[in-house]
């Protein structure tokens, strides 16, 4: 008998994604979708404040459907190991069982009891505070290996928020937990005490970090806000990379999943790091994870990186992708979500006057909607890649949802300009699709400048693998070519070696990458023709940026 496979368990924003692989050769043996229902229907979000929160019924409801599914393939015994990745920083308050609060009786419809998503970001007030704090008050600058900018999107700023908004949640809540710990604890059972912390969670969002004894010091949080008085010693002191054991499926999440208690439960990390490494990351290389959100990985070596700090960045983290390497994390907020903020704004007429048609009755509405939608992101792609850039005019700004690198700054906001009466959305789709590469070549510009060259560039997640217009824009504004991961699922495949390593499948991450790595299915290069009316263009978008930015308060 063979045991030689491990599930990968990727929590993105909208769905959850579980897959089943073989651990000998990476093969990718069954994979199971599972949107989030209440999240669908946006219940515990308002986007014009910024409000993202998620319910964990969601996230459990998610877990049992798809690993149910996968696992049914092949005999239980043989699934040795899994792993959960997460997206983040996405926290949630929890009581000294660590029981989410949204799960206990009187805090299931409180916003404030669920987990507050890593776009949420309704904390800016309080991640300015802690850039003054850090920088004034005398002791360590706890930014220092984030980036050195606090972002509204991280750990403190969200506990904070949420603690002086909600009484009834901050007398409730005995500890925070980042839900790709959260999830681990609850497959394993154990004590939150001794639950096994994500050194990638704790490395780049919570300003955790060796050479300071792991968070930031009870004088300088209660400096912060009184009221987190006491908080640090109800979280923890050590951190684990992703390759390491957790524990063991428990009694009940064995039965509800269909496996058995003798499986191996890694600790749990981020979703961009997992899929890094399915995407074969090595030294130097930047893995681009490109859906919702952009998250860069780029890794390392320790000793080369040496004292150098990148400013303006998510953080450096030691072993926060591969143990044994520096892992450097950058990113954009808005990135498929900028495309589909779009793809709404022009659906608003099959919305708002649709239902009040007279030509065509309701059940027809709902088929034209659906039709349209699912057209409509392709159709724009395509529009879009037919407009001559050379001859384009409009010029957007990619902040819609904030800027998250280089240089933190939540605040920002998104911005087009040169509309003329000959603009059509295609015109407008394209500035966004540019929009989203120019930003993308700040940021390797920022490693670059800072003394980390970026040898190749990776592409992998839903946008890199259904926009071939964008991935071709992206390589000639950087003016590299991109290799795209085969992989549809990547962060759940980065996952599942990560399971492999901790089940003892492989001994170290970069074995599991050879032996798992499923390859690349593009390469785009880039077209000389269109790189220097790029390159024109983004000393434009810099211009129009720096503009802005002039005009709005500086914000994390
Ligand atoms: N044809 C397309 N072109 C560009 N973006 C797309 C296209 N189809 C879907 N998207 C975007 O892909 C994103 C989802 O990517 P995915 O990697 O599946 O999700 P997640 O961020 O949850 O991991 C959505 O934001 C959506 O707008
Ligand atoms: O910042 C993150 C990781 O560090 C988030 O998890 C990420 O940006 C959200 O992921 P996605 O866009 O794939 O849903």
């Amino acid at each position: 008998m063979s045991k030689t496979y491990v599930i990968g368990i990727d929590y993105g924003t909208d769905s959850v994604r579980a897959v089943l692989v073989d651990a000998r050769s990476g093969a990718e043996v069954a994979q199971a979708v599972h949107p989030y229902a209440r999240w669908k229907d946006q219940r515990y979000c308002n986007a014009a404040h910024n409000q993202f929160r998620q319910h964990p019924l969601d996230h459990l409801e998610g877990l049992e459907a798809t690993v149910r599914q996968v696992a049914a393939q092949v005999p239980a015994e043989q699934i040795v190991g899994l792993a959960v990745d997460t997206t983040g920083s996405t926290p949630g308050p929890v009581d000294a069982r660590g029981q989410s609060l949204a799960l206990l009786p009187g805090f299931e419809e409180n916003p404030n009891a669920m987990f507050v998503l890593w776009k949420d970001h309704t904390a800016l007030a309080e991640a300015a505070e802690i850039n003054r704090k850090a920088t004034t008050w005398g002791g360590e600058d706890y930014t220092r290996f984030e980036g050195g900018i606090y972002s509204s999107e991280w750990f403190w700023a969200k506990i904070m928020h949420v603690t002086r908004e909600d009484e009834a949640v901050a007398r409730a809540a005995h500890s925070w937990m980042e839900h790709c710990d959260w999830l681990t604890l609850q497959l394993t059972g154990g004590a939150l005490a001794t639950c096994k912390r994500s050194r990638c969670a704790a490395g780049h969002k919570a300003m955790w970090h060796e050479s300071w004894g792991g968070l930031p010091s009870e004088e300088f949080l209660v400096q912060l806000e009184p009221k987190l008085a006491g908080l640090r010693e109800r979280l923890y002191t050590d951190t684990y990379t992703a390759d390491q054991v957790a524990g063991t499926l428990s009694e009940e999440w064995a039965q509800r999943l269909g496996l058995t208690t003798d499986t191996v439960v890694a600790v749990g990390t981020f979703d961009a790091h997992a899929g890094a490494v399915a995407g074969e990351i090595e030294a130097y290389s930047m893995v681009k994870v490109m859906g919702t959100s952009t998250c860069d990985i780029v890794v390392a070596p320790v000793q080369e990186v040496g004292e150098k700090l990148v400013p303006g960045i998510c953080g450096q983290v030691d072993g926060s992708v591969v143990p044994g390497l520096l892992g450097l994390e950058a990113g954009q907020s808005a990135v498929g979500d900028l495309l589909a903020w779009f793809r709404q704004l022009i659906e608003w007429p099959l919305r708002a006057l649709l239902p009040d048609s007279s030509v065509l009755p309701a059940e027809q509405q709902d088929q034209l909607r659906e039709e349209l939608a699912g057209r409509m992101m392709v159709a724009l792609n395509q529009a879009a890649a037919a407009v001559d850039p050379a001859a384009s005019q409009v010029l957007a700004l990619d902040w819609v949802n904030g800027r998250r690198t280089p240089d933190a700054n939540q605040a920002l906001k998104g911005a087009l300009m040169n509309l003329s009466m000959g603009t059509d959305a295609p015109h407008i789709f394209r500035a966004l699709v540019e929009s989203i590469c120019y930003g993308s070549r700040r940021i390797v510009e920022r490693f670059e400048a800072q003394g980390v060259p970026i040898k190749q560039v990776i592409g992998l997640g839903g946008v890199a693998k259904k926009s071939a217009f964008l991935m071709q824009t992206l390589a000639d504004v950087l003016n590299r070519p991109i290799r795209v991961a085969e992989s549809d699922q990547a962060p759940a495949l980065g996952a599942a070696m990560y399971a492999a390593v901790a089940a003892g499948l492989h001994p170290d991450v970069p074995t599991a990458q050879r032996a798992m790595g499923n390859g690349f299915a593009d390469t785009y290069a880039p077209d000389p023709a269109r790189v220097a009316a790029y390159e024109a263009r983004y000393q434009q978008y810099l211009a129009f940026g720096e503009f802005v930015e002039a005009q709005t308060p500086n914000m994390a």
